[in-house]
């Protein structure tokens, strides 16, 4: 198995070999001037044994992800998570989303009033609507000529029909893009597991391949939104009176089982706490505080924990460190994990954390997610085209030191505790 091999990876695999690329066709050809990637800092990772690295350059020796040979994709796959979109759709879409995993029913029913309260329609689809346009006009702008499907994880449009419109309309390669920019079971493989079984139920496995883009956390088009959402949250908060020590920023993702969490990242990050997941978002944190508000106190805090309390799952909680926090009168929440304003940023964060912050006498402002932001949709182009071009480790656009992630996940990463894995597609197996 080689790096630069991904339809050999997984049994969802596609037997359809890549056709060389052709430079210059569908407009794939590197933009004139390209931001230099930094070099990923080689104490930060390491590769497993036996570990395939593509490129002799230095920093794949230094332990940098792998890339693939260039490809020449035919459509792209806009992937979201799903939601409801009235109120009779909130059970199913609840059954959907947990599926054979024992989330118990009082979770569930906490969770549908959510829904109800915004009367059973979740903002995602239409924010994922927006996307997909907002990138189809940057990618035909670009001079790039790919089509974009969408489709869903739990709800409709769902996966299997979206693939079988797009292999009716002559689609054989498809380079896909998860709504979802970090390592983790289900912000990473649950997706590629659920493309695999797409595939299987519309009969697609021999005749289309999907690869998916590297995970995108430190794509400085992802990070760009949050870095100007700190500024001006702190600007904001400034006016109100509030000085900088006095201001506390809180990075916000969703909180994962720590069991999962420890296998995110495939071994690279072996004894951090909360593993290559959390090991992502700090990274993130500390770049986008670098760059908006150097000095000013922060912390990577959790929300949205479900599952049975007796299970760990990553902490602190947002409310608690809301709660916890001394000598400061201001937070500013920043929803480092997600890519659009969907209904758990809606509730968890602007009603939730809100709430709590008020009943401690403290100020309260959420920054923005990425949405259509131009910088974000630019960055959706650029890991499109650096699949298209085959575009090297070096020259990847990335702002951690952790590096690029890569395009094709390694043995083992983001598995499910507990849980012998499903047929996923762009895995090497272990
Ligand atoms: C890491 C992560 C992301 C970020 C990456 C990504 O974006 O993919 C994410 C996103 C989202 N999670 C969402 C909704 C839900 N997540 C649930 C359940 C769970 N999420 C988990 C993790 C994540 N979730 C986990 C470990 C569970 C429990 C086990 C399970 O069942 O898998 C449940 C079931 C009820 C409950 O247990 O809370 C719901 C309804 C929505 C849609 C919001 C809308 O409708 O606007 C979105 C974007
Ligand atoms: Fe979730």
């Amino acid at each position: 198995m080689t790096a630069s091999s991904p339809s050999s990876a997984g049994s969802a695999e596609p037997v359809a070999p890549a056709a060389p690329f052709t430079p210059g066709a569908s407009g794939l050809v590197e933009p004139p001037t390209r931001r230099e990637s930094k070099p990923p800092r080689a104490t930060s990772l390491h590769l497993e044994a036996g570990a395939a690295v593509a490129s002799a350059t230095p920093a794949a020796q230094a332990g940098a992800p792998h890339v693939t040979a260039p490809t020449a994709y035919d459509a792209v796959l806009l992937s979201g998570f799903g939601g409801p979109e009235g109120q009779e759709d909130v059970m199913p879409f609840l059954r959907n989303v947990t599926r054979g995993r024992g989330v118990p029913d009082e979770r569930l029913e906490e969770v549908a009033h959510h829904y109800r309260a915004f009367g059973g329609v979740s903002p995602i689809n239409q924010q994922n609507r927006d996307l997909r346009a907002a990138l189809a006009a940057a990618l035909a702008a670009a001079g790039i000529d790919l089509p974009v499907y969408w489709g869903n994880r739990n709800w409709a449009p769902y996966l299997d029909d979206v693939l079988a419109e797009a292999a009716r309309d002559g689609v054989r390669r498809m380079i896909a893009i998860p709504t979802s920019a970090y390592s983790s079971y289900s912000s990473c493989r649950q997706y590629r597991e659920d493309w695999a079984d797409a595939l299987e139920s519309a009969d697609l496995q021999q005749t289309v391949q999907i690869d998916k883009v590297r995970q995108f956390f430190s794509h400085p088009g992802f990070i760009r939104p949050f870095i100007e959402g700190v500024q001006e949250g702190i600007a904001d908060a400034e006016r109100a009176g509030h000085a900088r020590a006095e201001i506390e920023v809180l990075f916000s993702t969703h909180s994962i089982p720590s069991a999962d969490a420890d296998l995110s990242g495939a071994g690279m990050f072996d004894g951090a706490a909360g593993g290559g997941y959390a090991a992502q978002h700090r990274a993130v944190a500390e770049h986008v505080m670098e760059e908006a508000a150097p000095g000013v106190s922060w912390q990577l805090v959790y929300q949205s924990r479900s599952g049975a309390p007796s299970t760990p799952w990553l902490e602190p909680d947002i409310n608690d460190a809301i709660e916890s926090l001394r000598s400061r009168t201001a937070v500013l929440v920043v929803p480092i994990g997600f890519v659009s304003d969907h209904l758990e940023v809606l509730w968890d964060l602007d009603r939730e954390a809100r709430e709590t912050a008020e009943g401690a006498g403290l100020w309260f402002a959420r920054a923005a997610t990425p949405g259509v932001h131009l910088a974000f949709v630019e960055a959706l182009v650029d890991l499109v085209r650096e699949r298209a071009v085959g575009r090297p480790v070096g020259r990847r656009a990335n702002v951690t030191p952790i590096g690029p992630w890569f395009d094709v996940c390694r043995p083992g990463c983001c598995a499910k505790a507990g849980s012998d894995p499903r047929p996923a597609i762009a895995g090497v197996l272990p």
